[in-house]
């Protein structure tokens, strides 16, 4: 049973605009939420995904701010996460709501422009993978997480998703202003809140909500933005979300903005983002989704442009040395594309910048050549081999950005699901050995074996091992 306490009602109570009623606000949000996904562009369509699994029992109705977003109704009781398609990154699972920043932010962006983009507080990645989908893997974005532990799983969404345009950082976020001043085209601040509108997730979320716990979020909210804006170049847009429906931690942190850069900062209406975006509509031109609006979690989105230049405020931080990696020399590079090419027809895409570390190869966007030495990066790009002896070992995070659909082993349910939980496929007539292959199922790719003849000699990395996985058969 949800658990509203007094004092957060009475205090959204004069937040609420008036169109709205409390009655409606509690109904919804004792609602448990409609379960919504988001396909994963950078593996399969959406349509193709559609086709795929209508025959397993799902039902996908489209979300109307989100090309590749829908809510989903299943014919049985499955865990979305313990899915083979969920493992290989064909689908996120995100609240609906939580795909409107995103969507905000590329608004006005074009899909052939190779950006450098923000995502100041990422974790657990499911906008940095949306944003990812919706640049095609190019260019760059700079995932930024506080928290030690959420950095962990914001990596490890980033590689099931096949993204290989992101440098990951472990920052208090109020950092960039002053390191990466004027550097990005677009940011996103999905900043840390009192997660108010997710109580239809976690019927807790209100129990202790008190006044005074939120004031000290509020001033990071503020901080955050004003290092966001001074982040931003001249001339791109900062997007401002929240899970709150507080006015305080959301209209009034744009408003704070406003006061600091009165001449820089302009407010773009959101009113046309989709059809009925004006329901949620601000006078300010903001996105303020109360439960009751579109049936969805709480959320608040805002878009800031940046139109005039603003002075930096703090001198250029020295730049970092003992940076680890160096560019390969030309004649690794020839060999490790030759390696690809032949073992598992993949080119390697030709503006990346092959690197080297040990006996380690990394490919990293070529936008990170603006930013190697003005902070410290925790994981760039993706690794794409070790150096062996003799030639090279792919990497499964290589494989799962880099592979086409073109390899002979595509596998059944049941044997993908074995090769997930660790263990080698028998093949009674697999023929002569043929070494290193990549697995596929659905003809997107699972992982790499080594083809022995009898069997596919598992060998996929132990932290991805699982024990508990659903293969859903197609229904007859
Ligand atoms: C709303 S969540 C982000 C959700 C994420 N954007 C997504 O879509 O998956 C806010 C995140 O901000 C992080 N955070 C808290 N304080 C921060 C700070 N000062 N700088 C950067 N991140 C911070 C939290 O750990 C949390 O992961």
């Amino acid at each position: 049973m949800v658990q509203l306490n007094q004092d957060f009602i009475n205090s959204i109570a004069k937040d609420m605009p008036a169109h709205l009623t409390m009655d409606d606000f509690i109904h919804y949000s004792s609602q448990p939420l409609r379960p919504s996904i988001r396909v994963n562009t950078l593996k399969i369509s959406s349509n193709d995904f559609i086709d795929l699994m209508k025959p397993k029992g799902w039902t996908l109705d489209p979300i109307p701010w989100c090309s590749d977003g829908f809510w989903v109704s299943l014919d049985s009781e499955i865990q979305l996460g313990n899915t083979i398609e969920h493992i290989q990154g064909l689908f996120y699972i995100q609240e609906a709501s939580s795909m409107l920043p995103p969507t905000a932010l590329f608004d006005d962006l074009d899909d052939t422009t190779e950006y450098t983009i923000l995502d100041m507080a990422s974790a657990p990645g499911s906008k940095t993978t949306q944003i990812a989908a919706l640049m095609k893997n190019s260019g760059l974005i700079v995932a930024n997480e506080y928290s030690s532990s959420r950095v962990k799983v914001l990596h490890a969404n980033v590689l099931r998703m096949g993204v290989s345009n992101t440098a990951l950082t472990h920052f208090d976020a109020r950092v960039f202003g002053e390191y990466l001043f004027n550097q990005f085209d677009a940011i996103l601040l999905d900043a840390p809140c009192s997660g108010e509108g997710t109580i239809r997730k976690d019927p807790q979320a209100l129990k202790n909500w008190s006044h005074a716990e939120n004031a000290s979020i509020i001033d990071t909210q503020k901080a955050l933005i004003e290092s966001a804006f001074l982040a931003l170049k001249t001339g791109g847009s900062l997007v401002y979300s929240t899970c709150a429906l507080s006015r305080a931690e959301n209209q009034e942190v744009c408003e704070h903005l406003m006061s600091c850069f009165p001449d820089a900062v302009e407010f773009q209406s959101l009113s046309q983002l989709f059809p009925d975006a004006e329901k949620s509509c601000t006078s300010e031109g903001f996105l303020h989704v109360w439960p009751q609006i579109y049936d969805s979690e709480g959320f608040f989105v805002a878009k800031i442009r940046k139109i005039a230049d603003i002075e930096r405020q703090k001198p250029m931080p020295k730049q970092q040395k003992n940076f680890p990696f160096e560019p390969a020399s030309t004649k690794v590079k020839v060999e490790l594309q030759r390696y690809f090419k032949d073992t598992f027809d993949i080119s390697l895409p030709h503006d990346g910048l092959v690197m080297v570390r040990d006996l380690e190869y990394w490919l990293f966007p070529a936008k990170m050549a603006d930013l190697i030495g003005k902070m410290r990066f925790q994981r760039i790009g993706i690794k794409l081999a070790d150096g062996l002896k003799k030639g090279f070992k792919v990497r499964h995070e290589a494989i799962m950005a880099l592979a086409n659909a073109l390899t002979p082993y595509e596998l059944t349910s049941l044997q993908a699901t074995e090769y997930l939980m660790g263990r080698d496929i028998p093949l009674p007539d697999g023929g002569k050995p043929q070494g290193e292959v990549i697995l596929t199922y659905h003809a997107c790719a699972l992982g790499v074996a080594k083809h022995l003849g009898k069997k596919l000699k598992n060998s996929l990395p132990r932290e991805l091992v699982r024990d508990r996985i659903i293969s859903s058969e197609t229904k007859g």
